[in-house]
């Protein structure tokens, strides 16, 4: 299964094609739907989220919700486009429209995307980087994971997420799956902890009124994967580093752990490894998981967890120092509309990455055209490794 996303931020829409579902897969619209809203809301969010209203429509592959087996192709409008038809539209601009609409941006924001990729693109108007490298492009990578939820609902595994910290507020208590589950409140911040979640958000009311921006951590739990998903024998095909890059690859993203993660440094090997034990109705299973659901970049039928860090926004109302490109002169870098904390709605596009991998390896291991031909093969397989 592949995929690619196109779309600028405030460009006339977004779209997605993905190849290489199987045929015959029962899809709830709404609840793809539902997902998309949870990413838009969270605590923090700017103006441009009360602007757009995240649906989407199908543009082929899908016929009275079923997969076809063809290419799935994926439309999400940006209602804003019609605030920016003229400085975002395809058609050229007259001079008189150059000179008074077009926007230029020549003060690259630090910690964005603008200079770097204004100078490898050779662009002069920074908005031609920042309109791509905007997180608006969640908003399809999430209607991806959405269709790749629906596989794996088929199959019942399940993928939750919540916000583990908020800058300093930290809600440590052990995740439990029931209660993550519940948290579809898209305003929130979605802590399991009530009061660690009133914490979080009048710290991030303080750092909104105070210009600046605040990061934190999220968490993603996958619930009964298949075990032997991913693979020892080659690096490139181990399922950790997949959702590893995966993770990464989320706008803001700059680290991830599996389980005890960087706790594993300071903790002996006794209490780091997971004991193997068999149960009639699991088949083989592990007392604890620290490992997170992986050994030998494999699952081992343990629920996957993944924990991941986003940095603080970079465009800051009180924005830092800057260049500007034409002057070369110090100025203070270009004020864009912005979030002030977007870790709530990134733990929804994080939840719908390690979603997309883990129908990817479901998919690679089970190559079938039909729905009832995968399901067979994995309950045959699930049968065949529970008696091993
Ligand atoms: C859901 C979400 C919303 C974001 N909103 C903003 C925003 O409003 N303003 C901003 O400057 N960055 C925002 N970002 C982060 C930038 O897109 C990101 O920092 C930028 O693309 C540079 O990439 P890098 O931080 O991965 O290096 C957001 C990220 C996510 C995941
Ligand atoms: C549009 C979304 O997020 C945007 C991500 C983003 C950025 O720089 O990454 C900047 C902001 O865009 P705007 O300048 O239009 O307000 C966010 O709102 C979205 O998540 O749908």
């Amino acid at each position: 299964m592949r995929f690619l996303t196109s779309g600028e931020s405030h460009g006339p829409k977004l779209s997605a094609i993905v190849e290489g579902f199987p045929a015959n897969l029962e899809i709830d619209k709404e609840r793809m739907t539902n997902e998309l809203i949870k990413r838009q809301g969270g605590y923090g969010r700017g103006r441009r989220m009360q602007i757009e209203k995240d649906t989407f429509q199908f543009g082929s592959g899908i016929r009275h919700a079923k997969t076809l087996g063809s290419p799935i192709m994926i439309e999400i409008i940006n209602d804003d486009f019609k605030h920016w038809s003229k400085i975002m539209g395809s058609d050229p601009l007259t001079p008189e429209e150059a000179e008074s609409m077009r926007r230029v941006i020549t003060k690259p924001r630090p910690g964005h995307a603008d200079l770097v990729g204004g100078m490898k693109y050779n662009m002069r108007d920074l908005r031609n980087v920042l309109e791509r490298s905007s997180a608006r492009e969640t908003a399809a990578r999430v209607a991806v994971g959405a269709l790749c939820k629906e596989l794996l609902h088929a199959l019942d595994i399940r993928i939750v997420s919540r916000v583990k910290q908020i800058g300093s507020v930290r809600d440590e208590g052990r995740y439990n799956l029931a209660d993550i589950r519940e948290f579809s409140d898209q305003s929130s911040v979605r802590m399991v902890s009530e009061e660690k979640t009133g914490e979080a958000e009048e710290l991030i009311d303080a750092t909104k009124k105070n210009g600046d921006s605040i990061g934190g951590v999220v968490e993603v739990i996958v619930e009964n994967p298949i075990p032997g998903l991913g693979s020892h024998v080659h690096y490139d095909r181990k399922l950790d580093a997949k959702i590893a890059g995966s993770v990464v690859s989320i706008n803001a993203f700059k680290g991830v752990e599996f389980g005890a993660g960087f706790e594993a440094a300071s903790t002996p090997g006794s209490e780091v490894q997971d004991e193997i034990t068999y149960d009639d109705e699991k088949g083989y299973t592990r007392r604890t998981n620290n490992l997170g659901g992986f050994e030998g970049g494999m699952t081992t039928g343990m629920p996957i967890v993944v924990k991941a860090v986003m940095k603080p926004i970079p465009t800051l109302y009180k924005p830092l120092l800057s260049v500007d490109i034409n002057s070369k002169e110090e100025f203070k870098a270009t004020i864009e509309r912005s979030d002030a904390c977007a870790v709530p709605a990134a733990s929804v596009v994080c939840e719908h990455m390690v979603a997309i991998e883990v129908a990817r390896a479901v998919l690679d291991k089970f190559p079938h055209d039909d729905m009832d031909e995968l399901k067979a093969a994995v309950g045959a397989y699930k049968k065949r490794v529970k008696e091993y």
